[in-house]
């Protein structure tokens, strides 16, 4: 008994936009509103018909929404049948075209919402429907659709559920898709940052004291993402998911620790353990990247080299720390081979930041004989495999990888929060765009054009 309420402890959340809300099962909980814009016309767009009187936004400033009801006691939205079409299609794109999609999406802080199952249709080539759905299952199997999409993210704690010691109302918190319990054998064992106490519950969509969502639309669940689902005004997390910052900190700033910094940083700090002095080559020059640039230029590394196949990245990333550029399409030889020859006989660190395994093969291989360590961050489609020649780790390569760079999420993502107000660490020269909501295709858009890092999306001006 005492389990299962320690199991019930969640955090409720106004932090973006929302979706439909549910009473908790047990615990009490309610939650959310809806964010999607009323003033376009449903259709190409996906646009949701979502009750106007659970737009409930009343905390977030500027907001046009106004609950006539509270926001914790009632509701379901209403979804014409179609739209399920336009999200599941969206879902699909985002697993198969791949984490750019999500984490775009991600930047959000209270004040901004992002909506998952928005426009995107519109950016969606595939053809046949039927293989889509079947490439979300096969692709990734831990990608349930329909789902509320977003990980990365700040707000503040609307409500707390029964139990809940660390945070209250008020709050300012960044929601952690990496948990940090402090309690199971992960959390003890000192060796890990990973958490084993509500995983299994996240990775399958759900909340872990009843396994259900807390989302739903039309009575029909809708799966949590990550164990934050993000985009949407309220969210419902558990209690172990949620950093408590600074409430100085500007949210439309710090919501970029959720994810994408603090892995680069935590690689080289915490997975990698860098040296002064010593030589690294980073394959893939996006935020992750740079913040792996960044890690190690503060480490003391003499030799930062970045591998991108877009050369426009070169002239961003001399700002973070990168002393050399490298175009793999610049060269016949294999890049491993180019780098050893750069390098007289290898890098002392690598880091992947692409989820390309092929790549990921390369930057094992351009490490130096006996030490050289390579960091895989990268996250690859599910399913694709690494590989290399044993000899190459008989004789003294490394390969690591590493989530969230290794930081505790709860313990320490506040410490991060504390380095960028003084000024220790960058975070606005990751924002390449702040948007609204109604230009998230051309958000979508500069991202795959090359020219966007992060960018924040704002639900209201
Ligand atoms: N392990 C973890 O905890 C985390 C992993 N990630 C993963 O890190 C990776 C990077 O994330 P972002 O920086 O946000 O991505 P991004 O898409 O902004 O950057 C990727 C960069 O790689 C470059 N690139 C693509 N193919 C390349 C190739 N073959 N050779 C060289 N460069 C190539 C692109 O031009 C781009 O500059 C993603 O796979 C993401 O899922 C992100 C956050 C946390
Ligand atoms: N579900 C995927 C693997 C997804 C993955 O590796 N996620 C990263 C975070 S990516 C952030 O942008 C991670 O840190 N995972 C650790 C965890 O505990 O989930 C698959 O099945 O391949």
């Amino acid at each position: 008994m005492v389990h299962m309420h320690a199991l019930a402890q969640m955090v409720h959340m106004h932090a973006l936009g929302a979706v439909g809300m549910q009473r908790g099962a047990r615990e009490g909980i309610y939650v959310a509103a809806c964010a999607w814009m009323m003033g376009m016309a449903p259709g190409l767009h996906g646009d949701l018909q979502g009750r106007r009187d659970y737009m409930a936004t009343y905390k977030v400033a500027g907001t046009t929404w106004r609950p006539t009801r509270s926001p914790r006691l009632h509701g379901d939205l209403s979804i014409p049948a179609p739209h399920w079409l336009v999200w599941l299609v969206y879902g699909s794109y985002v697993t198969l075209v791949g984490h750019p999609v999500c984490r775009m999406d991600c930047m959000a802080s209270y004040k901004i919402a992002c909506i998952a199952w928005r426009p995107m249709a519109i950016t969606v080539e595939f053809t046949p429907f039927q293989q889509l759905i079947w490439d979300v299952h096969h692709i990734d199997p831990e990608g349930l659709f329909p789902c509320i999409l977003g990980h990365e993210a700040a707000g503040i704690v609307e409500s707390v559920g029964e139990g809940v010691t660390e945070v209250q109302p008020g709050d300012h918190v960044i929601p952690c898709y990496q948990a940090e319990c402090r309690e199971c054998k992960f959390c003890k064992s000192g060796k890990t940052n990973l958490c084993g106490k509500v995983r299994t519950a996240t990775g399958a969509g759900v909340m872990m004291n009843d396994r259900k969502s807390r989302f739903s639309v039309n009575g029909k669940p809708i799966f949590h993402f990550m164990g934050t689902s993000t985009f949407s005004q309220y969210t419902v997390v558990h209690d172990v998911s949620v950093a408590k910052i600074d409430p100085q900190a500007p949210l439309d700033k710090v919501c970029l620790l959720g994810c994408g910094v603090p892995t680069g940083l935590g690689a080289v700090w915490n997975t990698a353990k860098v040296e002064p002095g010593s030589n690294v080559a980073i394959f893939g020059l996006g935020t992750v990247g740079l913040a792996v640039a960044e890690g190690a230029k503060s480490a003391g590394a003499s030799r930062i080299i970045g591998v991108d196949i877009d050369s426009k990245k070169y002239d961003i990333a001399k700002n973070f720390g990168v002393t050399e550029f490298v175009n793999p399409k610049d060269y016949d030889k294999p890049i491993q081979q180019v780098l050893v020859d750069l390098t007289d006989g290898g890098v002392d660190y690598s880091f992947e930041c692409i989820g390309n395994v092929s790549v990921m093969r390369a930057a094992l291989e351009c490490c130096h004989k006996g030490w050289g360590t390579s960091v895989i961050i990268g996250v690859a489609a599910s399913g694709q495999e690494i590989s290399t020649r044993p000899f190459k780790l008989v004789t003294g390569r490394v390969w690591k990888g590493t989530a969230f760079g290794g930081f505790k999420s709860r313990s320490q993502v506040p410490w991060l929060v504390d380095k960028y107000m003084k000024k220790e660490i960058k975070i606005d020269e990751y924002i390449t765009h702040n948007l609204t909501l109604g230009d998230i295709n051309k958000a979508f858009d500069l991202m795959h054009e090359g020219g966007c890092l992060r960018c924040v999306l704002k639900l209201h001006e």
